[in-house]
């Protein structure tokens, strides 16, 4: 059999079976075609058609989401839950909330979570959801309402060993408090069905910091394969909610200096840095008052708003960091990055780079990787909150960010020997793929066909 056709066949199915899933079929092609080595060498994989399965979500939920606004107005939003793969734990994935989430979308999302979960080395399987409800502009009594009346009907599907949601896009500590509290009341039970839950009833120290952390902990250990570092180094960043927030942090700490940060409505260049003084602002501007990053421009009078159509990563910078949505940084925005002497790109969100982009960081041999392993930090710390769930204790936040920073290196270490193992040094996108894919594919094969 020649393989490549063979996968192309995958590939072309999927696309044929559902073809307007663009983000989805982008993940799958991805995946499917840095696995030609893997299928070459374990026929069993073909035989048993793991790729075929693993492409297909195990279970796929949608249900109405009725709510009223505070003018007693009724809506109804669309609640969706992708179960992926519990080859290897209960499903695990967050809820995004947000106009655009579709069934595509989740899927793309909960695909993506499957390898990811399985490079962190916990017990996790993947899944992911959300709704196309909008959080923006609405009052904390209606988010409040919406929260309940989705977690009326997913409660049923959910449970500390079934699945274990957690907050992605739109779904922050607000949202999360809310769900949970519904879930609570309607089961009569306090259970860890939920991570990223407030420190003061069960969540874990350091989850908010995980991601962004992870990331930079991530670009840290491509760098030192280089015998280089972040300290002095120039940086970007897009998104600044949870997971840019924290990678700045996270950046200041190494010694480096993040010149630019964007949001969905503004970028911001301040060439002297966002120091830990302006960084406590920037967080209370975007988790407190929920106000615009402009703010900042207005604030620290040598920074500035970037006209129109300009991205943060017009930004001469060593290292970048998406860490916003899906496609985010085109081929174009990698190009400028380049020319400009990027020489590190590690990604805190899902699949922000287009493939081209990607194409190009590739050709050009600078450090990439890829978010299912450099975003995996914070997963991987919902875990931990799992672990301390399960035995009823509080771990400090030494001993979750030690953890953290151990699983970062062997996510690392594991993508880079697995590329080397099947002649792609150096390249982490086939090395995560390929060590989360066999992971997974050999729990399926001892589990029979399921
Ligand atoms: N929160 C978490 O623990 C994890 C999040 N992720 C991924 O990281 C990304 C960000 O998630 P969070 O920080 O949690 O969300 P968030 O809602 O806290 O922040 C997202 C930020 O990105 C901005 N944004 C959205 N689209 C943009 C665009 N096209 N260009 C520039 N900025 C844009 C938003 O305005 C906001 O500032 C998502 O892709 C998410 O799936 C991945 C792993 C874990
Ligand atoms: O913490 C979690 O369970 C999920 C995080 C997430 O949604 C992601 O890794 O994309």
């Amino acid at each position: 059999m020649n393989i490549k056709n063979h996968i192309d066949q995958i590939v072309a199915n999927v696309v044929a079976k559902d073809p307007d899933q663009l983000t989805f079929h982008q993940a799958v092609a991805e995946v499917a075609h840095s696995l030609t080595p893997v299928l070459e060498r374990n026929p069993e994989y073909i035989k048993q058609k793991i790729l075929e399965r693993m492409i297909e979500p195990e279970r796929l939920i949608t249900f109405r989401v009725p709510w009223q606004d505070d003018k007693g107005e009724v809506h109804v939003n669309r609640g969706i839950r992708v179960q992926f793969n519990s080859a290897i734990g209960p499903y695990k994935g967050g809820l995004r909330f947000r106009p655009n989430v579709s069934v595509g979308m989740l899927k793309f999302l909960g695909f993506e979570q499957t390898f990811k979960n399985a490079l962190t080395t916990l017990p996790m399987g993947g899944g992911k959801g959300g709704s196309d409800f909008d959080v923006k502009g609405k009052s904390d009594a209606e988010v409040m309402r919406f929260c309940q009346s989705f977690m009326t009907e997913l409660f049923r599907h959910i449970g500390p060993n079934t699945d274990v949601p957690a907050g992605d896009l739109g779904v922050g500590a607000r949202e999360i408090g809310y769900l949970y509290g519904q879930y609570k009341r309607l089961t009569n039970e306090f259970t860890g069905t939920f991570t990223g839950k407030s420190i003061t009833w069960g969540g874990s120290l350091v989850r908010p910091e995980a991601t962004g952390y992870g990331t930079v902990y991530f670009a840290q250990n491509m760098l030192a394969t280089k015998g280089d570092s972040l300290k002095s180094k120039t940086c970007v960043i897009s998104g600044a909610g949870n997971v840019g927030i924290y990678a700045i942090e996270k950046i200041n700490h190494l010694g480096g200096k993040v010149v630019a940060f964007a949001t969905a409505e503004a970028a911001i260049h301040d060439k002297d840095g966002v120091d830990d003084e302006k960084l406590n602002y920037l967080k209370d501007l975007v988790f407190v008052k929920r106000g615009a990053i402009t703010e900042y421009a207005k604030k620290y009078s040598k920074a500035v708003v970037l006209p129109s159509g300009k991205k943060t990563w017009d930004i001469p910078c060593f290292a970048a960091f998406p860490t916003a949505a899906e496609n985010e940084l085109d081929v174009t925005d990698a190009k400028t990055l380049l020319k400009n002497g990027c020489e590190c790109v590690s990604e805190g969100a899902n699949m922000p780079c287009t493939p081209e982009a990607v194409s190009a960081f590739e050709k050009a041999g600078i450090l990439y990787a890829p978010g299912k392993a450099a975003n995996a930090g914070g997963v991987s710390v919902s875990g931990l909150e799992m672990s301390q769930n399960s035995v009823r204790l509080y771990w400090p936040r030494e001993q979750v960010d030690a953890e953290l920073q151990k699983i970062m290196k062997n996510i690392h270490d594991t993508a880079l020997a697995a590329a080397a193992e099947y002649g792609m040094k150096g390249n982490y996108v086939a090395g995560a793929n390929i060590a989360g894919f066999k992971k997974v594919a050999t729990a399926m094969i001892e589990q029979g066909l399921v």
